[in-house]
Order: C-alpha cells, then structure tokens, then sequence
C-alpha cells in the first residue's frame, strides 16, 4: 500500500520558543560536530580575533580621555606619545576588525558545506527524496529549504557570531569598569533598561518569525512557478498558454509580496523599539554619570581632571549599552534566524523520520535500504524468483479506492509478464511497489532489475552518461562490451539517431538540458542503449517504446531477450504479447486476471 501523506501537524505556528531552541541545538550538532571539527576550531579563532579586537577597542576608547589630559596640562612630548600609540591602536583595531569579518565568511561557507551535505546525505539516501517531493505534503518545497534556507540562515548566524561570542566576555569587563565608575548605579540601571527592552523585544519579534516562515514558503512556491514554466515550455507554447500562465505568476508574486509588505510592517515596530533603545541608551549614560558629579562625589577634581574622568565613564557606560544595544539590534537578525530555524529543523525532522535505521538506531545504507522497506517484513529476496507478490492490495496516496486487491505473483527467469489495462488502472502503480517507491510488506524484489519509468530519467553530462548515469550498475557490463552479442554496440545504437554527431562524441560535456533536445523517441531510444549496457537479469518496462515504430519496438525486444533478459512490460500494443509468455490484466476497481499466452 502506498505511504500516505501525513496531515500537517497541529499547533505549528512558528515561534521563539523551546521547539526553536531544540531544533536550533541539533542543527548547531550539525555545524560543531566535535570540539576538533574544523568549524570549532575557526569559531575558537574567531573568539581569540573579537578579544583582541575588544582589547584594542578599549584602549581606542580610552584615547579621547587621554588627551583631555595632555592637553588639559600642555604636555607636548605626552602629546606626541599619545599620537604614535593612536595610530598603531587605529592600524591594529582596522586589520582586528577585517580579519573578524574575514573569519566570519569562512565559517559561512563551512557552515553552509556542512548544512548542506548534511540535508543531502539524508534527501538522496534510499528514495527519501521521491517520498517527500511525491508522497508527502506536510514539508513545502524541500529544495528551496536546502538551497535558500540554509544559505540564509547561514550567512545570518555568521553575521550574528562575533557580536555574540564576544558579548558574555565585554558585558562582564564593562559592567566591572561601569561599577568601578559609577558604583552599582550604573550597572543596575543599565541592566534594568535591558531587561525592559528584551521584553518589549521579545513581543515584537513573535509575529515576525511565523511571517518570515510564510514568507519563504511563498517564495519558494514562486520560483516553483518558474521552474514548471521553464520544463514545461514546449507544451505551454503548444497550448498558447502564456497569459494564462503569466496571470498564475503574478497572483504568486502578489501573495509573496503582500506577505513581504506584512513582514515589513511588523518588522517597522521592532525597528522603533530597537532605534528607542539605542538612543535613549546614549542619555542614560549621561545620566548615570550626572547623578554622582551632581551628588559632590567629584568635587575635589579641576575641571581638567573632571572632563578627563567624564569622558572615561561616559566611555565605559556607553560602551556597557551598546554591548546591550548590539544584542538587541541583533532581534531583526534573530528572528529572521529563528524562522531559517524552524523551516530547515522541520525539514530535517522529516529527513531523519523517513530515514530508517537499524535496531541499535543507525541508519540504514543504501543496500539495506530495499530490505527494510517492508516496514518489519523478513527480510529475505526471493531466490528463484525476481518478484514475489502474496496478496497484495494497492491504494493511490490519499485514496481509500484499491487499485489493485489480493494480488499475488512470481516472476522468475524467462516468465516474461505484460501488464495491460485501461488509464489510471493502476499500472504504473504496481511498477512503484515493484520497485519500492511505494512500501509494501508483502513485495520481495531480486537485484538484477532495471527499471525503465514511463517518463525517461537523464542526468546532466556527457552522452556516454545517459547510457551509464549510476555508479553501480545492477549487473556489471560484461567484458566484451553490449552489443557484441547482437552485432551493435552502444555506440551504434545511439548513432542511430545522429546523436553522437550532435553531442561531437560520447564524452563532450555539454550544457543543454536533455529532455529539452531529444525527442521522445530519441529519448526512449537512449534509455534501451541503457539497458543493454547494463544488461539486467530482469527488465521493467513502462510504456518504454511508445514512442517507437512496432519494427523498432519488435527489434529492442529481441535484443533484449538475445541478452537473456526477462521482461516484466507495461504496454497497449497486441504486437508486444509475442515478447512474453504471461499477461496481468488490470479491470478496474482493484479486479485483475493473469493468463498464459499460448505459443503459436
Ligand atoms: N502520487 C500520487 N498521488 C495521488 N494519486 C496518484 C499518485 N500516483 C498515481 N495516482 C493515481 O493512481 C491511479 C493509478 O495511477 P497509475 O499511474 O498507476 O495509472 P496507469 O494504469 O499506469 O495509467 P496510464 O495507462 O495512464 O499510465 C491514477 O488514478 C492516479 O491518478
């Protein structure tokens, strides 16, 4: 039975709250892998450049202070000192703070690699992407969540890292320098205003996330527009279908930018608070130091030695509320990291939820992937047999009416199988569970089996690998080449239709995209000079030579069982019957019979 697509599940509006931090903390186990991994190793570098970077920055800020002084006492040779230490301060702080921004790209690209591959390892292991892409509509557009959400969320998180990092470290030196000045004063009114503006932060940021969220679902549903425009281009322009499609287009365009317009609207009230906090900070600051000054603490000091000591706290304060104001300055980034969160958390949730594994909890690879798709079934492949069916009922996704009831069937070497059957019977449907897509108990499948799908597969590359597009193939090639048996060899049989002209050889890269170029013949042509470079034991064939001439189709055939192949076919044509010895009749409504062919 085919896998339904579960419903979305229920409460999952996305917020800034313990599920974001969850899937936060596992995709950061992604990132960091280990405290040697290459990533904690440039994150370490980067926290040693932001000390040495704050360091500079504090004898940078003292500078101002220290030329009241020397000014304030006409000390010349002071002066000069003073001038020398500036400079070399500035070249130190400027190259700091370049190589911060440096560190801070490479661990984009690393973190994105990692991310990256990370979601790929998952997306193509076993046939997870055909299940999330065909079967499942609770993750929208899993390919703009690998490739622009991660990007963002990336490059987001990097410009984010060195204010964090940095942050506990500078918060701790400047609220002791800021009590040092100003006695508790300073530090508990400054946290006080801090704690303020996150909470106020913490409510203007929670429609953001969940906008941000839709927002990207929005895009990603736009480019998809695009994308089916661009494949399906020929037969749009057959269909004259452009403004029709040119109107679809823009109603997506105007749902994303309506949806952007809402973003930026709730992201104008955090930008108030934000701009409120940080100049309102500025006054603070003043008034810390008033407070004391105006109090007689300071009344022994001359005026020089007063300006001195007020530019040095009003310098120690206000960097104490900026450290505060960078961390909520950061909210616009943070949520727009919280939304990447929740949409590249809930995809890899799914990733690892349709990745199975083992019993002691690892995954599966690739070759134990098709016995463990029978969700618990023995896990044996029947030995005289390619495919062995007991009883089994077949149900299109989301669908209660059965294609195909009770089936049961063995196909073994040399019983060649015709399936027939109106449209929609369940034809193909039977070839998914034959081949996996769909997961069943009851199907054991053979190696050795070469799927040809109604809708030919090629690959970007050379023409040599359309023939060959996988690194293993399911049988190896025997050493005297393909076609030898049958006096055509691989070459020959693509020439046939002038491609090998057309690509100058089997080996030139070219850029054009196949299904655009080929014909449908030539592209069913290509897929049998697949075949017969592989040479399976068993070939599944849907619908495979439609788009061929009867001759053609008669001589693939014979090629095929000079090969020693056995067909399990999916055709219309009587002219095929002569190719197999059983027929599988599909009559509707979950109906079918099986009957011999006689030989003639
Ligand atoms: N991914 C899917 N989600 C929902 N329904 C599906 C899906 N795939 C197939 N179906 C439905 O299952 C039924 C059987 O489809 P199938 O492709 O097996 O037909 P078929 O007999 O091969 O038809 P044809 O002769 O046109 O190739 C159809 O009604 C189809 O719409």
């Amino acid at each position: 039975m085919a896998i339904p697509g579960p419903a979305p599940r229920p409460g999952g509006r996305p917020r800034l709250d313990l599920q974001f931090l969850q899937r936060f903390l596992q995709i950061q186990k992604v990132l960091f892998p280990s405290w040697s991994s290459q990533n904690a190793l440039m994150f370490l570098t980067l926290l040693c450049v932001a000390l040495l970077e704050q360091l500079v920055i504090y004898r940078v800020g003292l500078i101002p202070s220290q030329y009241f002084g020397v000014l304030g006492s006409k000390d010349l040779n002071g002066f000069k000192t003073l001038t020398f230490l500036s400079v070399v301060l500035i070249v130190l702080n400027s190259v700091l703070k370049s190589f911060d921004q440096f560190t801070c790209n490479l661990l984009y690209v690393s973190w994105r690699k990692d991310l990256t591959e990370h979601l790929h390892r998952l997306y193509f292991r076993g046939r997870v992407y055909y299940t999330l892409n065909v079967l499942r509509d609770d993750v929208d557009n899993p390919d703009q969540r690998i490739s622009q959400d991660v990007e963002r969320f990336c490059r987001q998180l990097s410009s984010m890292a060195s204010k964090l990092i940095i942050s506990p470290f500078t918060l701790v030196y400047y609220t002791y320098q800021c009590f040092r000045s100003t006695s508790w004063l300073g530090p508990v009114s400054i946290f006080g205003y801090f704690i303020l503006g996150t909470v106020v932060n913490r409510v203007l940021m929670s429609p953001i996330v969940a906008k941000l969220v839709q927002q990207e679902k929005l895009e990603g549903d736009f480019r998809f527009k695009h994308m089916q425009i661009r494949v399906n281009a020929e037969p749009a322009a057959f269909f004259r279908a452009g403004h029709v499609e040119h109107m679809r287009t823009d109603r997506r365009l105007q749902r994303l930018l309506q949806t952007q317009r809402d973003l930026m609207s709730k992201e104008l009230w955090l930008c108030i608070g934000i701009n409120m906090f940080d100049y309102l900070g500025s006054i603070l600051s003043y008034i810390v130091i008033a407070i004391p000054i105006f109090s007689g603490v300071y009344g022994d000091l001359s005026p020089a030695e007063l300006s001195s000591l007020v530019s040095k706290n009003a310098f120690v304060c206000l960097y104490l509320i900026n450290c505060f104001s960078q961390l909520i300055e950061l909210s616009t980034t943070l949520s727009d990291v919280a939304g990447y969160t929740h949409r590249i958390g809930e995809l890899q949730e799914t990733l690892l939820d349709m990745n199975p594994k083992s019993q002691d909890g690892e995954f599966l690879d690739e070759s134990q992937w098709d016995l463990a798709r029978g969700l618990g079934a023995p896990a044996t492949e029947p030995a005289d047999a390619a495919f062995l069916v007991e009883r089994v009922c077949i149900y299109a996704p989301s669908s209660h009416r059965p294609l195909i009831k009770d089936l049961s069937l063995k196909i073994s070497e040399g019983q060649s199988l015709l399936i027939t059957g109106d449209t929609g019977a369940g034809k193909t449907s039977l070839l998914r569970v034959l081949g996996g897509l769909w997961a069943n108990a009851q199907t054991k499948v053979s190696v050795g089996v070469l799927f040809l799908p109604q809708k030919p597969f090629f690959t970007d590359g050379t023409l040599r690998e359309q023939v060959s597009p996988g690194p293993t193939p399911p049988t190896p090639p025997p050493q005297h080449g393909p076609g030898r048996v049958t006096g055509l060899s691989t070459r020959e049989l693509v020439q046939q239709s002038s491609l090998v002209a057309r690509t100058k050889g089997l080996d030139q890269q070219v850029d054009w995209n196949w299904y655009d170029v080929l014909s449908p013949g030539e592209m069913q042509r290509l897929s049998f000079a697949r075949l017969f470079y592989l040479q399976p034991k068993y070939a599944v064939l849907d619908e495979a030579t439609s788009a061929l001439t009867e001759e053609v189709e008669s001589e693939l055939y014979r090629i095929g069982q000079q090969l020693g192949m056995t067909f399990i076919s999916v055709g219309h044509r009587r002219s095929l019957e002569k190719f197999h010895s059983l027929v599988l009749r599909l009559c509707g409504d979950g109906r079918w019979e099986l009957t011999r062919i006689k030989v003639e």
